[in-house]
């Protein structure tokens, strides 16, 4: 059934898409999708649906846990088969499209019964957080922003000024209240993920909801009018009482847990410092490099304490860590 979906579906997509380079064609199809409801219909019809239960979304596992769609045939179908409105197919949100403009949708199915659902569905409605770490690149990503977009139309359904209900536009990416015409947009908080170096070691923290042993890079909200570099000096200051000389931007992540945010991530550097810190912890290069190469989930040691591990290779921390790891590398050569 897959094939014939796809086939009809090139037919309708192939002239937006041979007109420019790929990425291109995408992002302008995306673009039309959020500003024309026409369109967004007919792109349901052709499109492909990850489901969702009160924001957990549907997995299958084999050995990992892998990410599973459903055509928009066999949604009206599921929606039948359990005495639900075809309409509510409008609920869904549009989440990406393929290299040759298939779209994307994530639908929340949370007001059916959720046994009932899986049991005909050969799969399960799993937390995030349980399949995050393996899941691959691609569902990862796309699962997360599902997550947060339908999260957001969940808390966003009353205009804040009036009280009146909001309605979202086809693809989700606004929600309007029309009696005072105010338009919200999804958001997201911005959050900055700093590793500090005083040129020989680097500071990683814990916070309490970590898991036993795990150290991260130190990370905090952004306040409102705060640039990214005042947010990193602000942290560093606050959590562990040092100040700044330089920092540079490195790159930035997508995290949802517990509610979505934009991870900016920065090194800084600071004075050679000579004592300890009570909040955090001064790592060496070896140290570090050891913490690396062991397990998280292992890091219960016989005598019952934990040694240090930490974060995994998707949190943005992780990445800070290993460039950080190079940049001395580089330094001793
Ligand atoms: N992906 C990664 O590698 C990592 C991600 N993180 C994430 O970074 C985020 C921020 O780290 P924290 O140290 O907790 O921040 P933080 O140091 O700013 O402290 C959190 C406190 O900031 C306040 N706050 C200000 N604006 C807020 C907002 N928009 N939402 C929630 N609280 C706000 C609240 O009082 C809250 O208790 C967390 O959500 C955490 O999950 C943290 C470490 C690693
Ligand atoms: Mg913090």
């Amino acid at each position: 059934m897959a094939l014939v979906y796809q086939t009809i579906h090139r037919r309708a997509s192939s002239l937006c898409c041979r007109l420019h380079s790929t990425y291109v064609a995408k992002m302008r199809y995306m673009f039309e999708l959020k500003e024309n409801d026409d369109i967004c219909r007919q792109a349901q019809n052709s499109g492909t649906f990850y489901l969702f239960h009160n924001f957990s979304p549907f997995l299958q596992k084999i050995r990992v846990f892998s990410s599973f769609f459903f055509w928009c045939p066999e949604i009206k179908k599921i929606l039948e088969k359990f005495r639900q409105n075809e309409q509510r197919i409008e609920d869904s949100v549009l989440i990406g499209c393929s290299g040759d403009c298939l779209a994307y949708f994530a639908l929340d199915l949370g007001s059916m019964e959720r046994s009932v659902l899986e049991s005909g569905l050969e799969g399960s409605f799993t937390e995030l957080q349980q399949a995050f770490f393996q899941l691959d690149e691609k569902d990862t990503h796309l699962l997360s922003s599902a997550q947060a977009l339908l999260r957001w139309h969940d808390n966003h359904q009353y205009c804040s000024k009036t009280g009146q209900p909001t309605k979202k536009n086809l693809a989700g990416s606004k929600r309007v209240c029309h009696s005072s015409g105010i338009i919200y947009y999804p958001q997201m908080s911005p959050v900055v993920i700093t590793l500090l170096s005083d040129g020989n070691r680097c500071l990683l923290v814990r916070q309490a909801s970590f898991p036993r042993g795990m150290y991260s890079a130190l990370a905090g909200f952004c306040d409102v009018g705060e640039t990214l570099e005042e947010t990193v000096r602000r942290e560093v200051a606050e959590e562990v009482g040092l100040e700044v000389d330089s920092l540079w931007y490195s790159a930035s992540q997508h995290w949802p847990f517990p509610n979505s945010t934009l991870m900016i991530a920065c090194h800084a550097m600071v004075q050679p410092q000579e004592t300890e810190l009570e909040a955090a912890r001064w790592f060496s290069l070896d140290e570090v490099v050891e913490a690396l190469r062991r397990d998280p989930r292992s890091s219960k040691q016989e005598d019952g304490t934990f040694s240090v591990c930490l974060p995994p290779k998707q949190a943005i921390a992780h990445q800070l860590i290993q460039e950080w790891i190079k940049n001395q590398a580089s330094r001793s050569m």
